[in-house]
């Protein structure tokens, strides 16, 4: 198959188009680079795109036919949604309608997406089953619930077949691929123990202990990252052999407590780790737990990593090869493939030349801001050689208030899942 991954240079997205790659599928990653790393995509092409931008989704679909896209670009972080809900309405919900509009030019009808366990909210029967009514208590689980819920009329209006994969809790890496989490700044709970036993942090803080829990913390479902990147192949599979859409929760059905994890992090590394309690983390839902019978029934799916330590220690050994991360490489050109990069994939022409050229890009919108007397920034967005205000009302262009210096429409931060 030929497959599009959106945020594929991410944690979860390198791992899914590793595995992809590794099985002879034709793989072009899409990733706008914020978040994601050039040295996480092992194999596939990789193409620099950012879903916001139209122009840059045509470079992204050049050279197909494309079958199916696996789209995990987003921004994905509770704590930050709640700050910040409007980066996550246009990063999730308008960078996914352009996707699903490019979709529709190139005439590709499979997707398989993914969604987040923070679309139950605070569910009232655990573990949580895919007929639990939706009820996100957080920006970031809303904005994944519009896009499910966009999946679902596109649908019904033009075809679209789609999977939605509601993730609970990812953790866990294969060193042996190199592959890893590397997020900056980090924010989960795992890599957050990992960088206090080696000593880059000095102690971990636990988000509340006043939560109607055993020990009073958050319990969380934890999911290998391969076991969940192998579901996505399955999904795959299920459309390729015209599978209608579906949803499923993909987490192992076993709670672990934020305490719990503390401790096997400890058992696992046999090292220290200094831990303090502090308040609550805004949009945290106490418990969520997954039931995934619904995979397990339909598409066979067998996680075979389902033990806590197996993923602190994986992800333990690949941090310990890479105590910094993955090294920063450079972004290159929005519709190109970033130095050092593989070169994105083509589609073999029926005379055997590749002659597909990627399409040229219009001109890029640039920025301008001016300073306001009560110190916010005012910025716009024009065509080169235009002034702002002229491209405002002729080009389409918009203005954005209050944006912080060197920031883009949404504040720069897409990230890959
Ligand atoms: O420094 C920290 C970090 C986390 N936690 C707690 O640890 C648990 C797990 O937190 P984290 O690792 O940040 O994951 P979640 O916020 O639960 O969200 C993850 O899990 C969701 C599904 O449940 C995914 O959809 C999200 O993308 C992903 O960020 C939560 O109870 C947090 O309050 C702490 O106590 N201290």
């Amino acid at each position: 198959m030929r497959i599009l991954v959106t945020g594929g240079a991410g944690y979860i997205g390198s791992h899914v188009a590793a595995l992809l790659h590794e099985r002879g599928d034709t793989v072009r990653v899409v990733d706008d680079l914020s978040k994601g790393h050039v040295e996480a995509v092992k194999g596939p092409g990789l193409i620099r795109a950012d879903l916001r931008r139209p122009q840059e989704l045509e470079a992204a679909f050049s050279g197909g036919p494309w079958d199916a896209v696996i789209h995990l670009a987003a921004s994905s972080l509770v704590g930050e949604s709640m700050e910040a809900p409007a980066r996550y309405y246009e990063n999730n919900v308008v960078g996914g309608f352009h996707l699903v509009e490019a979709m529709r030019r190139h005439g590709v009808t499979r997707l398989v997406f993914s969604s987040t366990a923070a679309v139950y909210g605070e569910p009232e029967r655990v573990p949580i089953v895919e007929e639990e009514p939706p009820r996100p208590t957080n920006p970031y689980g809303a904005t994944k619930l519009a896009f499910e819920e966009m999946l679902h009329w596109y649908g019904e209006a033009y075809g679209l077949r789609s999977v939605s994969l509601r993730y609970f809790n990812v953790a866990g890496a294969d060193p042996d691929r190199g592959l890893g989490e590397d997020h900056h700044p980090e924010t989960h709970l795992i890599p957050i123990l990992l960088e206090v036993a080696l000593g880059q942090r000095e102690r971990f803080q636990v988000f509340g202990d006043d939560y109607p829990t055993a020990d009073g913390t958050c319990i969380r479902d934890y999911i290998h990252v391969l076991d969940l990147a192998e579901a996505h192949l399955l999904a795959l599979d299920h459309l390729a052999r015209g599978g209608a859409s579906r949803t499923y929760n993909l987490g192992n059905g076993a709670g672990f407590s934020v305490r719990e994890v503390c401790e096997a992090a400890r058992r696992v590394i046999g090292r220290p780790i200094p831990t303090v309690v502090g308040p609550r983390r805004p949009g945290d839902p106490p418990v969520l737990v997954a039931s995934s019978e619904r995979i397990r029934a339909e598409l066979g799916w067998v996680p075979r990593r389902p033990s806590v330590e197996e993923m602190i220690e994986s992800a333990w050994h690949w941090r310990l090869a890479h105590p910094d991360g993955f090294p920063a490489k450079g972004r290159g050109e929005p519709g190109k493939a970033p130095q050092g990069a593989a070169e994105p994939p083509r589609a073999p022409s029926p005379s055997g030349a590749d002659h597909l050229a990627d399409p040229p890009l219009p001109p890029r919108l640039t920025r301008s801001q001016e300073r306001k007397a009560d110190g916010r920034y005012l910025v716009y967005y024009g065509f080169p050689g235009e002034s702002a205000w002229e491209e405002g009302a002729r080009a389409g262009g918009r203005p954005v208030d209050s944006a912080t210096p060197g920031a883009s429409p949404s504040g720069e931060d897409e990230s890959c899942v």
